[in-house]
């Protein structure tokens, strides 16, 4: 069981001597097992909304919950996957995979069959003993995933991982990444600017407003998934063609622009 709860989380930052209220009473609870999706305007807070579930970052009030325990600091529970690849660039393929696993303290075969398993999975098959400079951006992302995977955390915190590919590679990834959590499913949040990936890839999509950041609705994606089988797509475009898609789509992109409306004067 790993849920994610923000209880009335409120956030200042300062700068130039002055207060600015950046996040304001947020209350979310990413259900056990459940992909969560945060879109919102630039500047809303949704990084620093990651940071608070990932222990990098705390509220000013409020309290972030992770299995009912409040956030102290990062811990082994939470795999993190920033839009920069955070891979050791003096580390094989293999070793960047089981340097995590190896801080588990995990026996030796065990941790060789994870990483064989998630080395197939993501598709790096011959690449095991290559470095990262050796790699595309795409694979480098790939190799991240597999990292944040292999751990088996029980919570994924995703913020843009995706966001530095390019458009073709990025679709991969998003196909490759609904296979594995539908799969092997994880209490995941994830950020993005991408109305398509986001109801593409979540349970729910969470729409923030404009700073500061405020929950403006919550729409829920999976019983639209469920009934309309989007899954019996493999792939992204014939889902985003689904009239059932569109529609939530068109849904989430107005009121993100409602928001920008509100921040152009
Ligand atoms: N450590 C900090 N000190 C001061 N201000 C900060 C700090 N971290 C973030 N901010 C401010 O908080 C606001 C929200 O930042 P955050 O990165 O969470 O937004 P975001 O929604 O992820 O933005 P984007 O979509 O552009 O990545 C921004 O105005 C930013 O300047």
């Amino acid at each position: 069981m790993a849920t994610i709860q923000f209880t009335d989380v409120s956030r200042v930052f300062e700068r130039d001597g002055k207060d600015f209220l950046i996040l304001d009473k947020i209350n979310l609870t990413v259900q056990d097992e459940e992909f969560v999706a945060i879109v919102g305007p630039s500047g809303c807070g949704k990084t620093t909304c990651m940071r608070m579930a990932a222990g990098l970052e705390f509220p000013s009030t409020g309290s972030v919950k992770v299995n009912d325990v409040q956030v102290a600091g990062p811990g082994p529970d939470r795999a993190v996957v920033f839009q920069q690849f955070a891979l050791f660039p003096w580390k094989t393929v293999h070793d960047n995979i089981d340097f995590g696993l190896r801080s588990k303290g995990l026996a030796k075969e065990e941790r060789e069959s994870l990483i064989t398993h998630y080395i197939a999975l993501m598709n790096l098959k011959g690449y095991e003993s290559a470095y990262p400079h050796q790699l595309s951006g795409g694979m480098q992302q790939r190799v991240a995933i597999a990292r944040a995977y292999a751990l088996n955390p029980q919570v994924l915190l995703m913020d843009e991982p995706f966001g530095a590919l390019d458009a073709q590679t990025r679709v991969v990834m998003q196909e490759e990444l609904v296979k594995l959590a539908r799969k092997n499913p994880r209490t995941v949040l994830f950020i993005t600017h991408a109305v398509e990936e986001a109801v593409y890839l979540a349970d729910r999509v969470v729409v923030m407003t404009s700073r500061p950041g405020k929950i403006k609705e919550i729409l829920d994606v999976k019983s639209v998934r469920e009934a309309e089988q989007w899954d019996r797509n493999s792939k992204i475009e014939d889902v985003m063609d689904l009239e059932s898609f569109v529609h939530l789509r068109t849904r989430i992109w107005k009121s993100l622009r409602e928001e920008h409306a509100g921040t152009d004067h």
